[in-house]
């Protein structure tokens, strides 16, 4: 008999800017914790932008979908997929570029790859076992931006309401909410869902279990 090829699970998390995205893949995460698991967020593959000015960095449109480095983000995701470590790069909200550091990651048998406009590339939506939308209305998502963004992105309240008006806001409605055409799930308000978290952390584990993959990775830790 054929031995089917196992690969890890990818589930893809997307939504607007604060509507819960982290939040929810961070629930998931915290739910199947003890099995191998790893977050990849979509931020991370914003290009490189360490040639420019700072007054060139800060006029990109970061809601746009040429603002992300796909092909990388492809690669390093094809290799987690067959089981190969990466180099991860980081961003620097602050800088408003790729830090110089990067970040080793081990591959892992669930990828929770998170980010607003990660079901607009059709090579990752081709890569994702399970498709997730994160629905949470436009005031509620601004009212989060703005405490995120000055608390966390060296942001002020200026910055944030000018930025959402010219890019955020027209840019979901063309690029991130058409993509919720794609989702298998829609998850309305986020990290408070619990309903929703359950279901897929049980159907996360529910698939793990049929591939065998939960209890090696139980046992490995356990020896260690
Ligand atoms: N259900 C919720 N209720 C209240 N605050 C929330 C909820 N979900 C997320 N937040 C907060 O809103 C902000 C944005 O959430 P986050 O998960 O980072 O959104 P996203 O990743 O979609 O931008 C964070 O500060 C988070 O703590
Ligand atoms: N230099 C940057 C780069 C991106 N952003 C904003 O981040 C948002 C996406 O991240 P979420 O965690 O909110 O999903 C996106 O809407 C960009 O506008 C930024 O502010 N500065």
């Amino acid at each position: 008999m054929t031995e089917v090829a196992k690969r890890p699970i990818v589930i893809g998390v997307t939504g607007g800017s604060g509507s819960g995205k982290t939040t929810v893949s961070r629930a998931i995460y915290n739910q199947l914790a003890g099995h191998s698991l790893l977050i990849l967020q979509e931020d991370s593959y914003y290009n490189d932008q360490s040639e420019m000015t700072m007054a060139e960095r800060q006029a990109v449109n970061y809601d746009h979908p040429l603002a992300f480095d796909y092909d990388l983000m492809v690669e390093q995701l094809q290799q987690l997929i067959h089981y190969q470590a990466i180099d991860k790069p980081v961003y620097d909200y602050k800088a408003y570029t790729r830090s110089s550091e990067t970040v080793h990651q081990e591959p892992r048998d669930v990828i929770i790859l998170e980010g607003i406009l990660i079901l607009d590339d059709p090579r990752l939506r081709d890569l994702m076992d399970i498709k997730v939308y994160v629905d949470t209305d436009d005031d509620i998502r601004i009212i989060r931006r703005i405490q995120r963004d000055i608390s966390e992105r060296g942001r002020t309240l200026d910055n944030v309401i000018e930025h959402y008006l010219a890019t955020v806001k027209p840019m979901y409605h063309q690029f991130v909410e058409p993509t919720k055409r794609y989702a298998d799930v829609i998850v309305p308000e986020g990290g408070e869902n619990t309903v929703a978290i359950d279901l897929l952390s049980t159907k996360i584990r529910d698939i793990l279990a049929k591939d065998g993959k939960d209890s090696q990775f139980k046992q490995a830790n356990q020896q260690k």
